[in-house]
């Protein structure tokens, strides 16, 4: 199994691609820590899941834009599973708004929890990997929005961009710990940050037809591409970035 003996902590790992991810690494051999901020239910249901596979599973409530979520995040994990050698950033919201009327309080609050709070995440478990002194993975949660725009997710898509940046300027200054720091790029994913804008029919098809495997995606397919990165099998990428988007990216026409 790839990632046998390994801790995996995951951020906002309560419902969608989070949750997926986590359960995912459980199922490659992981034990496996999650952060979330309010859904309890969801988080106990996939510690449930994990501890189901034989492995350990702890969840930690808090909420990642306050930068005090991320030490206690990491001392929460340590405490009970000993170490951290993989951290998956992947907590974020996206309320879809307009850019002309756009309110200053959701473009804070996408920032904070999306961008100052992957900042924080990443240095408490860094520090961390640090300390242990044998190495170990980043993963951010970017997004195919890292390189192109949308129109409802002017707010959005620069923090995405940012996570991207923020993983290239860390796999420099990790290198030298052995600390390998990437980006996976979902495209449309179905979860709840979409459910809304996806009841939108004639959106959800033109979305559809944008994909060349036919299909949008699901949390699941993040699973495969976040253990190959956690894995040893990637023991040479750094700083790099994987699409996961069924191709929509390169379909101009
Ligand atoms: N779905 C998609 O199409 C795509 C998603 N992404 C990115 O993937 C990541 C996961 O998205 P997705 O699974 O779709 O979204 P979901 O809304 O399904 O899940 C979001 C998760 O993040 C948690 N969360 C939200 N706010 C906070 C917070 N302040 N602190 C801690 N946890 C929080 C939620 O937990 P709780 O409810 O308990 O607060 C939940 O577990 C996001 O970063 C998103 O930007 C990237 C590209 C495409
Ligand atoms: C929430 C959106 O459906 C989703 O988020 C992203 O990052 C993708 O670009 C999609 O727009």
């Amino acid at each position: 199994m790839l990632l046998e003996g390994k801790t995996v902590l995951v951020t906002g790992a309560s419902a969608g691609i989070g949750r997926a991810v986590a359960i995912g690494c459980a199922r490659h051999g992981a034990n496996v820590a999650l952060n979330f901020s309010r859904d309890v239910d969801g988080a106990n249901a996939a510690v449930a899941e994990i501890e189901a596979l034989g492995r350990k599973g702890i969840a930690v409530q808090g909420d990642v834009s306050d930068p005090a979520t991320a030490t206690a995040f990491i001392a929460k994990a340590v405490e009970a599973l000993g170490r951290v050698d993989v951290f998956v950033n992947n907590a974020g919201i996206c309320p879809f708004h307009a850019f002309l009327d756009m309110p200053v309080d959701t473009f804070e609050r996408t920032m904070k929890v999306n961008l100052h709070g992957a900042y924080f995440m990443v240095q408490a478990a860094a520090n961390q990997m640090v300390k242990q002194g044998d190495g170990g993975s980043i993963i951010a949660m970017s997004s195919i929005s890292a390189l192109v725009g949308g129109e409802y997710q002017t707010h959005y898509t620069p923090t995405k961009a940012g996570l991207h940046s923020l993983m290239q300027s860390v796999a420099i200054a990790l290198g030298k710990h052995n600390i390998r720091c990437n980006s996976l790029f979902p495209g449309t994913i179905l979860t709840d940050i979409n459910k809304d804008d996806l009841a939108d029919q004639a959106k959800r098809t033109y979305m559809e037809g944008r994909i060349p495997l036919g299909r949008l995606g699901q949390p699941e397919d993040l699973v495969g591409p976040t253990v190959f990165l956690a894995s040893d099998l990637a023991q040479y990428v750094t700083g790099a970035s994987l699409l996961v988007d069924g191709g929509a990216y390169v379909n101009l026409q």
